[in-house]
């Protein structure tokens, strides 16, 4: 494991790279864009995604997969729209045993597929592992103090993982839960949408913390449903990570949100950015998985409708606020 490939040159990959080597480790990182291989290698840094950072030299990008697939582990760190064509064209490259470790947070649409789902699918001899938290690219990449969710069947695996990429400021907690895991990081951003609009509506604090606990349950039944267990969500994965992206502008999510609470339409705001908003790709998805599943998710299902079914946002609004009052715990 002294060498590590990642896929997906974007704000976390490259933010990956630059802590698993201050963690000793050589890492190759590979870019879907031919600029951004050239840019990396040119000037270390990675102005496109993750502009301001400087990249050591024992990072090295490439536009190669082969030389990804040589590597001692992989993390694969895509969009998660994009994991598996990504992992496609992997699969014949691929060494079998190899782990595998998923950092791409959403649900595949059409196939309303977990990022593990996919992975078994396209690489079914990887070792796979999901690796999620409250982690903005930016602070992991300056060295500030982290802490996430490693998840892996296989436990000596998982600890040679920690190890591997662990650092005093970028702390694995070693788990075994791969679906809990992956759905707080998929269902979180969801909700962070929510709370962002609920914010740029001007709707209280109040609302927003009843929008996170409410959240909370809702994505720890989809989780439980799919074979997870409920602490995993209460962890850093779960929790963790929708208290941090539901309350901050610094959120991709919750700012989208913010700006939708706002009054701004989804098209205005999407062609203002360049960056992945995880939620709105795995919205749709995430409320077709809970009605395959007979699960209520009525705050995603929310979402889904302004974003995908041209709801208006204030009978959205009122539609959640005027549902029948129900126990807290059921
Ligand atoms: N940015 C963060 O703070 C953060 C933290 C934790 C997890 N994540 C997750 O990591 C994943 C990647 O997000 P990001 O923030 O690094 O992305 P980003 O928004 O910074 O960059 C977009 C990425 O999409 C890639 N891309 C675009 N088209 C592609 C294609 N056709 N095939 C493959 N890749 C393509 C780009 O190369 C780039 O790597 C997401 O699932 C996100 O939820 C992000
Ligand atoms: O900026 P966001 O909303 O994509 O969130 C980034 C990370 O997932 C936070 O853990």
């Amino acid at each position: 494991m002294d060498s590590i490939g990642i896929v997906g040159a974007g704000a976390w990959g490259t933010a990956l790279a630059a802590t698993i080597r201050r963690a000793g480790r050589n890492v190759v990182l590979w870019a879907h864009e031919a600029e951004v291989v050239a840019g990396i290698n040119a000037t270390r840094t990675n102005a496109t995604y993750l502009p301001g950072i400087a990249l050591e030299c024992g990072i090295r990008a490439t536009i190669d997969l082969a030389e990804i697939a040589a590597q001692g582990v992989v993390l694969l760190v895509t969009p998660a729209q994009h994991l598996r064509a990504t992992a496609r064209a992997l699969a014949p490259l691929w060494r079998p045993g190899t782990p595998a470790v998923i950092c791409a947070k959403g649900i595949e649409q059409g196939t309303l597929a977990m990022m593990t789902e996919v992975v078994e699918a396209e690489l079914p001899t990887a070792a796979i592992a999901v690796l999620s938290g409250p982690t903005f690219a930016i602070e992991v990449a300056r060295g500030l103090p982290t802490a996430v969710t490693l998840a892996c069947a296989d436990q000596v695996l998982g600890k040679r993982l920690v190890e591997a990429v662990g650092t005093p400021t970028f702390r694995p907690y070693l788990a075994d839960d791969l679906v809990g895991a992956e759905i707080g990081g998929a269902v979180k951003n969801v909700l962070a949408i929510a709370c962002g609009i609920v914010e740029g509506r001007g709707m209280g604090d109040n609302a927003r913390a009843a929008l996170i606990t409410r959240g909370l349950a809702e994505l720890t039944r989809l989780a439980v449903a799919k074979g997870g267990r409920p602490e995993t969500l209460m962890g850093l994965s779960g929790l963790g990570d929708l208290i941090l992206t539901a309350s901050s502008t610094q959120s991709r999510n919750y700012s989208l949100g913010f700006a939708l609470g706002e009054g701004r339409s989804l098209a205005d705001i999407l062609a203002s950015r360049r960056a992945v908003t995880e939620g709105v790709w795995s919205a749709g998805a995430v409320v077709d998985l809970a009605g395959r599943l007979g699960i209520e998710m009525p705050i995603c299902a929310g979402v889904d409708s302004v974003i995908n079914r041209g709801q208006d946002l204030d009978q959205a609004i009122a539609a959640l606020l005027n549902r029948p009052f129900r126990a807290e715990t059921r």
